[in-house]
């Protein structure tokens, strides 16, 4: 289902409103050093649980709006809610998954996916055990003691997002996981998150360049049109549970949405 938007932001169609919402944007503008306009008025819900994937032409401020919702940026104007109170800064409840992983090479497997943990003064033994399970929830059970060195780009990979979930953070904010690893990694990786996303009950924000990504593993694609950046439209991609990946590149709903998607994109790229 698609809801197209006008320029300015207002739903042409009405946009089904959340039921849950976890994460309210707010008219929500970004200004980089009084000249670069790189968001206009964004007004957005992410509903609790779900997948959002945010998706648009390079530069138009995908990263940037992530970064708000995390609080490391701070919004020229607007604001962010989460559970109803007003972002000011990062906090416990929205983790962060950086592009290069950003682990520490001197640290063990173990120690890096602890670290959020220990930030947060968890005690050792708790904060071990915690880590341990989520190395095991995310596929890298005997490798606890490796350093990152050792590790291939999909296996670095996971040791962030069991960092990201081991501070049992509501919120897992995503930027471009995927970008630096192989395709076959990739595709089991995307395996991976919709399970995940299924029993860890999170809601997740991520940022993509890849329009067959989102529509596989997206409940919502937020479309976000060139500098400044505006919503342009909202698709909530309808393929069915449980298909596998192989039937999935098969499925009419799918290619339907990635062609629908691709014409509205390849206006900005021509
Ligand atoms: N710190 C900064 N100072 C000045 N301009 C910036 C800064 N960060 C981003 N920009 C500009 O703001 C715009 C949006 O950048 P952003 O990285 O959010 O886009 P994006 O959609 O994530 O891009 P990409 O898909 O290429 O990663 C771009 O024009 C970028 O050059």
């Amino acid at each position: 289902m698609t809801v197209a938007l006008a320029a300015d932001n207002t739903a042409e169609r009405s946009v089904p409103k959340p039921t849950n919402p976890i994460i309210e944007v707010r008219n929500v503008s970004k200004v980089y050093g009084g000249a670069v306009h790189a968001l206009d008025k964004i007004n957005l819900s992410f509903e609790t649980g779900h997948l959002t994937s945010l998706l648009g032409p390079s530069g138009c401020g995908k990263t940037t709006l992530l970064k708000i919702v995390a609080g490391l940026l701070q919004p020229t104007d607007g604001e962010i809610l989460v559970k109803g109170k007003k972002v000011t800064g990062p906090g416990p409840e929205r983790a962060f998954v950086f592009q290069d992983f950003a682990l520490m090479p001197w640290a063990s497997v173990l120690q890096n996916a602890a670290f959020g943990l220990k930030m947060q003064g968890v005690g050792k033994a708790e904060r071990l055990e915690k880590a341990r399970h989520y190395i095991g929830e995310v596929g890298l059970a005997g490798f606890e003691e490796k350093y990152p060195h050792e590790l291939s780009g999909g296996m670095r990979q996971r040791v962030g997002l069991a960092r990201a979930l081991a501070v049992d953070a509501d919120v897992l904010l995503m930027d471009e996981p995927f970008s630096a690893v192989d395709e076959q990694t990739r595709r089991k990786f995307q395996e991976d998150l919709i399970r995940l996303r299924e029993v860890e009950n999170k809601t997740f924000l991520f940022v993509t360049h890849s329009i067959e990504e989102a529509v596989y593993v997206s409940d919502r694609i937020v479309m976000l049109s060139p500098r400044p950046g505006r919503i342009s439209e909202i698709i909530d991609p309808d393929i069915p549970d449980g298909i596998s990946p192989d039937e999935l590149r098969r499925n009419g709903t799918y290619l339907d949405t990635v062609e629908e998607i691709w014409r509205s994109i390849r206006k900005y790229v021509e």
